[in-house]
């Protein structure tokens, strides 16, 4: 059975993708089964005249355990909106009970499962969840990513502390370099450090194959399941 945790991050387009993807390869790098989920995607394309999500073609490039979209992939939508306003406009409802179904499954095929959000922790799921209320559904340790840009101290922080209210343990951080041109990103490092209590389990550079690396080792150790 896997060891399954949630990845979210300071708000959307932080880099929960790039840092899934190389926690994967990590992970595989080490023998483990890895595989992930994109509970619900919003924001596809039609392609062939089915729904692709370019989070979920990254997952499964950097998945070592080949599963089903039906179970990678639950719910997927056109418009790049909120998941409950995109699962209103198609008059879908989000069944939470059907997403922890589809994780279980994933989780008896894989060592280690990687869940990544939609947006920040508080990001809507449906009509009356967000993704924090997967993630307590899971009972899933959380691997917040914090995009380094001017203005993350706040949202690494409220962050937190909204994933320590749910009473779910923050399992680790990842300092993800989106912004190269960030000023006085060892001092923002060091605070983050401060305020999250830990250093980062790695930090990601700014990089056009971002998403196609991998974590050194050094990185998931404490991760293991
Ligand atoms: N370290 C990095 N170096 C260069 N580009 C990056 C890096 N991290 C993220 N990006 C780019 O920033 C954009 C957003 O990254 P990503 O898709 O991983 O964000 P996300 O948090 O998963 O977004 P969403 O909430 O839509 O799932 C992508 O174009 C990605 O290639
Ligand atoms: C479309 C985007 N890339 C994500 N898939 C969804 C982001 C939802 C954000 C919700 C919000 O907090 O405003
Ligand atoms: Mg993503």
């Amino acid at each position: 059975m896997s060891r399954v945790y949630f990845v979210t991050g300071t708000d959307t387009d932080v880099g929960k993708t790039v840092a899934t993807c190389q926690l994967l390869r990590a992970f595989a790098d080490q023998g483990l089964r890895a595989a992930a989920m994109k509970p619900v995607a919003s924001g596809c394309v039609l392609r062939d005249g089915a729904l692709w999500h370019g989070d979920v073609a990254a997952h499964a490039q950097a998945a070592n355990v080949a599963a089903p979209s039906a179970l990678t992939n639950p719910y997927r939508f056109l418009p790049a909106i909120s998941p409950h306003l995109a699962a209103r406009e198609a008059g879908v409802g989000i069944d939470l009970d059907h997403l922890v179904a589809c994780a279980r499954q994933l989780g008896e095929m894989s060592d280690v499962l990687l869940v990544e959000g939609a947006g920040g922790w508080y990001a809507p799921l449906g009509e009356d969840s967000a993704m924090a209320d997967l993630a307590m559904a899971l009972g899933a340790p959380v691997l917040l990513v914090v995009g380094m840009r001017l203005g993350c101290l706040n949202h690494a922080r409220l962050s937190a502390e909204a994933i320590a209210r749910s009473g779910l343990p923050l399992a680790g951080w990842l300092a993800n370099r989106i912004d190269p041109a960030m000023a006085s990103y060892a001092d923002n490092l060091a605070t983050l450090e401060c305020v999250l209590g830990t250093p980062p389990l790695a930090e990601i550079a700014h990089s056009s194959a971002a998403e196609r690396g991998s974590l050194p080792a050094s990185a998931v150790i404490t991760l293991r399941p």
